[in-house]
């Protein structure tokens, strides 16, 4: 299937442990535009289940490639409305955008840690039924549920079974950092991502965001605005020197074409800057992502 092939470029992050700059494209909306978007291959796109934003997604994603990590935007959702949209669209990263405290990220945390794993067909299980261990990779999941659900629907069950086995072993062999889970910015691979937001005017107190660290996966650093995001300006990323964690964040507000050098002057300050978060500056429509300019964009950056 065109949108379905793997994605063959570099892994994200590198099994190597050399970071390699990831890309979230954010506000997709568009069946056509999500489709051709996956030709670009960004590591995440987000979708805003936020019913005040023009992006707001009420439509259906078409099925991508598991390497692409889609990823649910909220804010200061129930979190039953939240798992309803990521057992819905099969989500594998939630994006918080809202005021969520500490005890609500620590509630997803719980709610979601073990959906992977729960999700393992029999078939994919090792023959004493057992999964590998804590740190099984997402990577390796979802190839062999992808594997099993598409590829093989004729197939007897122990061919089924022996295939996937085999294709996990090679993905241990080819990615060993990866199974072992020691990067240090890898995030446990069983369970969903969480992705907390904080908007950023002037200035910002670090330390508020201690007590996040043992419950969110990544920060995301926004410009702050008249809306929760999407804004479309960039705050001063002076204030992000001062960031004193090795927690991984993203990069966003505002970003487009125009930031590209400034991009690279802010590499250069040896933050974990994990991935960039783009919007409204490739927009032609709300919602609607002007692809070659992505493409223009990636080329230079990444
Ligand atoms: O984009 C929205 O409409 C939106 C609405 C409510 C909450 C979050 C929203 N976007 C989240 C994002 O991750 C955006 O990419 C981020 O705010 C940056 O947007 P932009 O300034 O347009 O690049």
């Amino acid at each position: 299937m065109k949108n379905n092939k793997p994605n063959t470029n570099v892994p994200f992050p590198s099994p190597w442990g050399k970071a390699r700059l990831g890309l979230k494209v954010c506000g997709m909306k568009y069946e056509e535009n999500i489709l051709e978007l996956t030709q670009l291959q960004p590591d995440y796109m987000g979708f805003i289940f936020y019913e005040k934003s023009p992006r707001f997604m009420n439509e259906n994603i078409p099925d991508i490639h598991s390497s692409i990590k889609k990823t649910g935007v909220f804010v200061n959702a129930e979190p039953s409305f939240i798992q309803q949209k990521v057992e819905d669209y099969n989500l594998q990263a939630i994006q918080l955008h809202g005021n969520e405290n500490v005890e609500y990220c620590q509630q997803l945390r719980n709610l979601f840690s073990n959906k992977k794993r729960d999700e393992i067909p029999d078939q994919a299980r090792l023959p004493d039924g057992q999964v590998r261990d804590d740190e099984f990779p997402d990577v390796m999941l979802n190839s062999i549920q992808h594997h099993i659900k598409n590829e093989n629907k004729n197939e007897p069950l122990k061919h089924i079974q022996g295939d996937a086995l085999k294709k996990q072993n090679q993905l241990i062999e080819n990615y060993p950092e990866r199974s072992r889970g020691t990067a240090s910015h890898q995030t446990k691979s069983n369970s969903i991502e969480i992705i907390k937001a904080f908007s950023i005017q002037d200035q910002f107190n670090f330390q508020e965001l201690e007590t996040y660290l043992p419950v969110v996966d990544y920060f995301l650093f926004d410009t702050k605005g008249k809306n929760p995001g999407g804004n479309g300006f960039t705050f001063d990323w002076q204030v992000l020197k001062n960031y004193p964690f090795q927690k991984p964040f993203f990069l966003s507000g505002g970003i487009g074409l125009e930031e590209v050098e400034k991009i690279k002057a802010f590499q250069e300050f040896n933050l974990p800057l994990y991935a960039l978060d783009v919007n409204s500056k490739f927009e032609t429509q709300p919602g609607k992502k002007n692809i070659d300019d992505l493409k223009n964009f990636k080329t230079q950056l990444l």
